[in-house]
């Protein structure tokens, strides 16, 4: 037998680079001890191990746990109030510390237009949907690909937020004719790398699961996802899943992430190729990644819970379900987590945790993840996309998980560019 001490200080020579000494511990695995030396063993192990991570975990579990006692009954979601955040959105000029965001316009389009209808479909006004396609219009005037604002290089996170934000956008003016579909695709192609991935832009730019998903949403939106685009992609996808079951963002050495997982399942779905990973163990990763008592999700493992996971975890769990694959989340947690952690009512849109601000990101996500848990996916028998609603208070639109879209505006959008009626 290897002896332990040894084994530890090659790992960490070998693989590691540590800088800090490893804990050994030697733990018995005998049958017959009793329960009540098993629960100090397990208490003095978490104390050993606690870490700046465990010490916040702490606070949010204590400020979440307030919140549950607060009131019994579940409050309702500020829709109003909601609704107002979003409207100023796009009436009020972004304050200079937001300066940031001038390489993610089309990302505040989409978050703020979709929050809203989410919320409602009638909530974005025809004068929303104009201004919306002139701004996006006037960032490439060809009609695509997009960059993040003016004069910058086109990006596939930024042409990828555009066509969903144009996709809210009911053909107003007639801008969905005027969308490049032959320049957006040569562009695709030419952003195309050996090992099946997308890198994000020309010449510069990253290529991870997040490039892929961005790349195959457009595609198949835009209906020019070609066999060619798709050469590899699966291969590229497929390594990306971890031992731990979740997707990291390149294949065969990265952390398995909400973020990602995300962008690999929906892009696998997109491919028709869920079964080519392995579904239960991203099913137990998705279910680890709900938190007892805080019942939120977290992005990673040993990190903490967040409302944006809502919809990367919670959305990665919809498609699973859509496929037949079965739950595995608890969507009346989440709802719980949603109402009671996400808003609040010093400040109006929707946020990570109590004890951070609000923002149109979050409120996008947390929103997107509260229609999640509205509905159980399925399709229907001759295979069209089924969903029955849950009955709860609080109808959000019906949203496909896939693309974070209602899913009235998707299949307006879709059917225009198979049909071109
Ligand atoms: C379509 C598209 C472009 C999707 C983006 C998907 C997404 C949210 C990726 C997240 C990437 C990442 C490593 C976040 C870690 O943040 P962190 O370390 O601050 O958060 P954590 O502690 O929760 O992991
Ligand atoms: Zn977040």
């Amino acid at each position: 037998m290897v002896n332990p001490a040894s084994r530890v200080k090659f790992v960490k020579k070998n693989f590691l680079g540590r800088k800090r000494e490893p804990t050994v511990r030697v733990v018995s695995t005998e049958e017959g001890q009793d329960l009540e030396g098993e629960e100090e063993d397990i208490v003095s192990i978490m104390k050993e191990i606690e870490t700046e991570t465990t010490i916040a975990r702490d606070e949010v579990i204590a400020k979440c746990q307030s919140l549950y006692r607060e009131s019994q009954s579940e409050p309702e979601l500020g829709r109003e109030q909601l609704k107002k955040y979003l409207d100023s959105a796009f009436s009020n000029e972004f304050p200079p510390q937001m300066v940031a965001l001038d390489a993610s316009q089309p990302w505040v389009l989409y978050w703020t237009a979709n929050s809203l209808k989410v919320l409602d479909e009638g909530y974005l006004s025809d004068h929303c949907k104009r201004r919306i396609c002139e701004k996006l219009f006037a960032i490439s005037e060809s009609g695509g690909p997009f960059g993040g604002g003016i004069g910058q290089l086109p990006h596939l996170a930024s042409t990828y937020a555009a066509v969903s934000a144009l996709a809210l956008c009911d053909n107003v003016e007639g801008y969905w004719d005027r969308i490049n579909e032959k320049a957006i695709y040569d562009w695709l192609l030419s952003l195309k790398q050996p090992n099946g991935g997308f890198k994000t832009c020309r010449g510069v730019g990253e290529t991870d699961t997040r490039g892929v998903y961005c790349a195959l949403s457009i595609a198949s939106l835009l209906n020019i996802l070609t066999d060619e685009l798709c050469e590899k992609v699966v291969d590229f996808l497929v390594g990306c899943q971890t031992y731990e079951g979740g997707f990291g963002g390149c294949p065969y050495g990265d952390e398995a992430h909400g973020g990602y997982t995300f962008c690999a399942v929906a892009s696998l779905a997109i491919l028709g190729a869920l079964d080519k990973i392995d579904q239960s163990s991203l099913m137990r990763w998705c279910s680890q990644k709900q938190y007892e008592p805080e019942k939120g999700l977290s992005g990673r493992t040993n990190k903490l819970v967040d409302g944006c996971y809502s919809f990367w975890v919670g959305g990665a769990a919809a498609i699973l379900e859509l496929y037949g694959y079965g739950k595995c989340i608890d969507k009346l947690a989440l709802r719980k987590y949603i109402l009671y952690c996400c808003q609040s009512s010093a400040r109006y849109g929707l946020r990570d945790k109590p004890g951070t601000h609000p923002d149109l990101y979050h409120t996008n996500y947390v929103l997107l993840g509260l229609a999640i848990t509205e509905n159980l996916f399925g399709f229907s028998s001759d295979s069209q996309f089924n969903p029955a609603s849950i009955s709860i208070p609080s109808r959000l639109s019906c949203i496909n998980p896939i693309y974070g879209l209602p899913v009235k505006d998707f299949e307006n959008f879709t059917k225009h560019f198979r049909y071109e009626d």
